[in-house]
């Protein structure tokens, strides 16, 4: 007779943390409104021959000289760190450890608004080495606005899906990006702004 096993099927475990109460409610509200500020790009991407506009709109801030390249087409370049972007980089390093120089910002305006599969892996970020150092290729990220849904799987496997809720933080461990694929997929529900904010390492730049 088979008999039922507790571990017939194991639950996946995931390079990730996630805080859902990172901020508090008005921490979190403070922070969006802050981010209504931010210089906001839609830039344009070149992908199997084509160039479109990428489906969000970007802003970037950080170190002097912390360029950021991905997808081999869209370049991004730092402004100076506002007083509240670095304040919040520093608590995030005070929870978690992780030290960052650059924090990447999507807005997605609607539900057609998307990342589609992809690992951090931009070379930028640093090489993730057998013994992945403490911040080889980690990032940490903070959602604000609207709920979307995040899916994380490994390469090959199947997906987990994360809600990201107004205040939270995921932080992907450092190896993440070498095993893990992540999305935030688009939805036909009616979905109003959401914004999240990468915090990353970056291997150049000025010190
Ligand atoms: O919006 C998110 O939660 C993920 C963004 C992301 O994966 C990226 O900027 O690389
Ligand atoms: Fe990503």
């Amino acid at each position: 007779m088979k008999q039922m096993s507790l571990f017939d099927e194991p639950t996946a475990v995931l390079p990730v943390t996630y805080y859902p109460e990172f901020l508090s409610k008005q921490e979190a509200d403070e922070l969006y409104q802050h981010c209504q500020e931010l210089q906001w790009q839609q830039n344009q991407i070149r992908m199997l021959g084509k160039t479109m506009p990428v489906p969000r709109l970007e802003c970037i801030y950080g170190d002097e000289g912390c360029d950021y390249l991905y997808s081999k087409s869209v370049l991004l370049k730092p402004l100076p760190w506002t007083g509240t972007l670095a304040k919040l980089r520093d608590s995030i390093t005070a929870a978690t450890g992780y030290s960052f120089r650059i924090v990447i910002g999507n807005q997605y305006r609607t539900g057609t608004d998307s990342i589609g599969w992809h690992a951090d892996k931009e070379s930028s970020m640093g090489i993730a080495p057998a013994m992945p150092s403490a911040t080889s290729r980690t990032n940490a990220s903070i959602s604000l606005g609207s709920v979307r849904k995040f899916q994380i799987k490994p390469i090959g496997g199947k997906p987990t899906d994360f809600w990201l809720e107004h205040g939270s933080l995921l932080v992907m461990h450092p190896g993440c990006q070498a095993t893990h694929l992540h999305q935030v997929p688009k939805t036909n529900k009616v979905v109003g702004t959401r914004i999240n904010l990468t915090f990353r390492p970056h291997v150049g730049g000025k010190r």
